[in-house]
């Protein structure tokens, strides 16, 4: 029978079929960090279990460490500080690798996982984290789960799963001028709605995606948690097998794996008439530089958009609508350009990567941040800090007035001590805008790295495409 990516996905990794809708699925790999996993490892000491196979777990510090320059990157919150101690014990008592606060290539987990050639084409790969998702940019499936679930993958490498639906999303064109892949997850997320993929793996294919770098379709599939979906996935073509290879050289160096593994990753495509249940179709050309008006991804215009009228019989999305408009300020009909910004952040999973950080130096050429603007930099990685540092970036982004910060989630959820004050607007590369998402009533609109950085020399949302290349 003819199967969809995803669905041989999961045969290959299907220890056994629970019932109908769930199969005992074999993980190749499981990430933890410190924030969702010190239940898990207390649950296993109450058992007297460790963890089954320790080499197919890795672990980081991710969402509550420091990106001050301090080299010891120590934690002052107390809380926050036992959280990354437990993680290292927990690491040392079961045998799994850890990237601790003081690792130079620390960063966070999806950024650091496949730079280090952990994320291989085939694999299923799973984390306490929802942007897990980001792995089908190279053919893995990613997903994340709560933390009885990390104790149960630590105890087994197996989780129980719910299979999903297949979608497919077919993105056909050229992406314009001036937008990203960023813009296109936004207008997707937009067209679909944030529940739009819910119970779903998405599969995006089409000339726009395969025309992506690989480092713009880690931005577009970790975001299809965005629109609800349990996994993003991209077949892995000639691109994705030339990023793996270069990260794996045991691979690449040893013929006979070479040879089994291309082999193998060159089969992990749809069949031709495998059934989707559902199917949307969008065309590159219609992008334009997105960004948020709301308090939710799926509540994106295009920069020259205005922000819409919701359904007026609809009473619980007009309910939602008129407190996002409350909660950011802004009115029905608004435009967003033009709007003063009081902060910029650059970084996160979804664009801390050094193709974004290069996005921002193309951008900003040679203007300065602009006078009562805060503007930071986080790499998603210490191997994105030094390549960024090794190109010149770093130096350019200091001299024109922005924060260069050491690795990590930082203000993409506030965890650590970068908190947005109650009422500052931020302009921001991450990829979620909730209420209180970069400390407690700041305000977050989503958008490119190349939008991010024109709001930052302007000190308001702009439209990239007008801003002149200098
Ligand atoms: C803290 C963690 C559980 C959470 C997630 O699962 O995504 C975080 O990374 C986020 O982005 O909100
Ligand atoms: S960068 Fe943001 S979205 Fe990504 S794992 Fe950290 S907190 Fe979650």
């Amino acid at each position: 029978m003819a199967r969809t990516l995803y669905q041989k996905l999961v045969d290959t990794h299907t220890v056994a079929q629970l019932d109908r809708d769930n199969v005992l699925l074999f993980a190749d790999l499981h990430l933890l960090n410190e924030y969702t996993s010190p239940q898990a490892f207390a649950g296993l000491d109450e058992r007297g279990l460790r963890a089954l196979i320790p080499g197919q777990n890795v672990a980081t510090v991710s969402h509550i460490i420091p990106t001050t320059p301090d080299p010891l990157r120590i934690i002052r919150d107390t809380d926050s500080a036992l959280q990354a101690s437990n993680l290292k014990r927990n690491c040392d008592l079961h045998h799994i690798p850890l990237f601790d606060t003081n690792d130079a290539l620390q960063g966070i987990e999806h950024v650091i996982a496949p730079e280090h050639g952990m994320i291989r084409p085939g694999m299923v790969v799973i984390c306490g984290d929802s942007h897990t998702t980001t792995y089908g940019a190279l053919g893995a499936l990613g997903f994340g789960i709560g933390t009885t679930e990390v104790e149960h993958v630590l105890a087994t490498q197996t989780l129980v799963y719910r299979l999903a639906k297949n979608m497919r999303i077919r993105v056909d064109g050229k992406l314009p001028n001036g937008t990203t892949a960023k813009d296109l997850v936004l207008m997707i997320i937009s067209r679909i709605g944030a529940q739009g993929a819910r119970g779903f793996v998405v599969e995006f294919s089409g000339t726009a995606i395969d025309a992506l770098s690989v480092e713009a379709r880690f931005t577009l599939c970790n975001m299809a948690v965005e629109a609800g979906a349990r996994g993003g996935l991209i077949a892995p073509d000639q691109a994705a097998v030339d990023y793996v290879m270069q990260r794996c050289p045991d691979i690449a160096a040893n013929p006979a794996w070479r040879v089994a593994a291309l082999a193998d990753w060159q089969a992990l495509r749809s069949d031709e008439d495998a059934a989707f249940d559902v199917d949307h179709v969008f065309a590159a050309a219609d992008v334009a530089p997105f960004v948020t008006w709301g308090t939710s991804p799926d509540q994106a215009i295009p920069i020259s958009g205005h922000i819409p009228e919701c359904d007026q019989e609809n009473d619980a999305e007009k309910e939602s609508t008129e407190r996002a408009l409350r909660y950011t300020g802004l009115q029905v009909g608004m435009s967003l350009e033009g709007l003063s910004v009081k902060h910029v952040f650059i970084g996160s999973c979804t664009n801390g990567r050094i193709e974004d950080l290069r996005a921002v130096i193309a951008t900003i050429g040679d203007r300065k941040v602009a006078a009562g603007v805060r503007a930071m930099v986080v790499p998603g990685s210490g191997a994105v800090r030094m390549q960024a540092e090794q190109e010149g970036i770093a130096a350019k982004l200091i001299a024109a007035g922005f924060e260069w910060r050491k690795p990590g989630c930082s203000m993409c959820l506030a965890m650590n001590d970068d908190v947005l004050a109650s009422g500052t607007r931020c302009a921001s590369t991450t990829n979620r805008n909730f209420e209180g998402r970069q400390g407690r009533g700041s305000i977050t609109h989503l958008m490119s790295p190349a939008m991010a950085a024109a709001a930052a020399v302007t000190g308001t949302i702009t439209d990239v495409r007008k801003l002149e290349i200098r």
